[in-house]
């Protein structure tokens, strides 16, 4: 199996300040690889590193096994999609305008008149995300949770080989969530579609991605299957708080348990000893 992606030695920054260093990892075709960390560890900008809006000044990014900045901006959109903040907004657009927006690298002919292929695409995608019925309403009307399956919709239509995700599961409620997650991981099964998440949820990265990186301050710390990287020591020392990690009761990945009261940061309340002898209020 080749790379989707291989990212080597990467350094990146916004003007003076430097974010990520020496990045090195790689996603193989049709993996679902995870990436997770604190707020600020680098995430979003590895992200948009991958996709090709930040360029590296130090290292290299290849897709397919071309440096991305090779690629002629049209073929990568064929290959590459993002579902993130660097979507746009799509003001003044209805839904099904806005999901046909993902169409725009595969449109042909001078004037890149959509055909019944692009209209079936979008049409697809909506589907796909349970939006089919708000398709002709504004997107500045839905809510949250809908505009970020929008998004998704958007990035689906494009019918990229490789889909890049940022927090795809932020504003879903549970079936939402699983519902989304389960979609992602049908398309990745079928289509052989790679898919990169930066997910905040540990426990959903553990239930649906193959692998998972860990970041901290712009660096790689753990990279490996979630059963490797989702250890309570590691967990708790790049995010600062205690973790309990048990297995799933029904499919044995592991699953963090917070622990209230646990951290270390303003307005810390009682430890974690202390709550854990309390006994539990529902069922008790
Ligand atoms: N456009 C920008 N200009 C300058 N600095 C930026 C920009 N975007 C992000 N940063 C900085 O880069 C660092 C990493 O941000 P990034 O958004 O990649 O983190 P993240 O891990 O995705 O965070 P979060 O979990 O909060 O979304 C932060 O210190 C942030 O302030």
């Amino acid at each position: 199996m080749g790379f989707a992606l291989e990212v080597r030695g990467v350094r990146v920054g916004y003007a003076a300040t430097p974010v990520l260093d020496g990045v090195t990892l790689e996603v193989g075709a049709g993996e679902w690889l995870a990436v997770a960390g604190p707020n600020g560890s680098g995430k979003t900008t590895l992200l948009r590193t991958l996709s090709g809006y930040l360029r590296p000044q130090a290292g290299w990014v290849r897709l397919e096994g071309t440096d991305l900045a090779a690629w002629r901006p049209t073929a990568r959109a064929r290959r590459l999609a993002v579902a993130g903040v660097e979507s746009g907004p799509g003001s003044g657009l209805t839904v099904a305008e806005y999901v046909a927006l993902g169409r725009t690298p595969h449109l042909e002919g001078l004037w890149g008149w959509e055909g019944p292929r692009d209209r079936e695409a979008v049409a697809r995608a909506l589907a796909w995300v349970g939006l089919a019925d708000q398709a002709h309403r504004p997107l500045d009307v839905l809510s949250a949770g809908q505009r970020q399956k929008a998004l998704l919709a958007r990035a689906l239509a494009q019918e990229p080989a490789v889909l890049l995700l940022d927090e795809p599961t932020n504003h879903l409620d549970l079936r939402h969530q699983v519902e989304i997650m389960d979609l992602l991981d049908g398309l990745r099964r079928r289509l052989g579609l790679t898919l990169v998440a930066v997910l905040h949820d540990l426990n959903l990265a553990a239930l649906y991605c193959q692998r998972l990186v860990l970041m901290e301050a712009g660096r790689v710390v753990a990279a490996g299957p979630p059963a490797q990287v989702m250890r309570p020591d590691v967990l708790g020392r790049v995010y600062g708080c205690p973790v309990l990690v048990v297995p799933h009761p029904r499919l044995g990945v592991p699953q963090v348990a917070l622990l209230p009261g646990g951290s270390s940061g303003p307005g810390a309340g009682s430890s974690p000893a202390e709550r854990a002898d309390e006994p539990a209020a529902a069922g008790a």
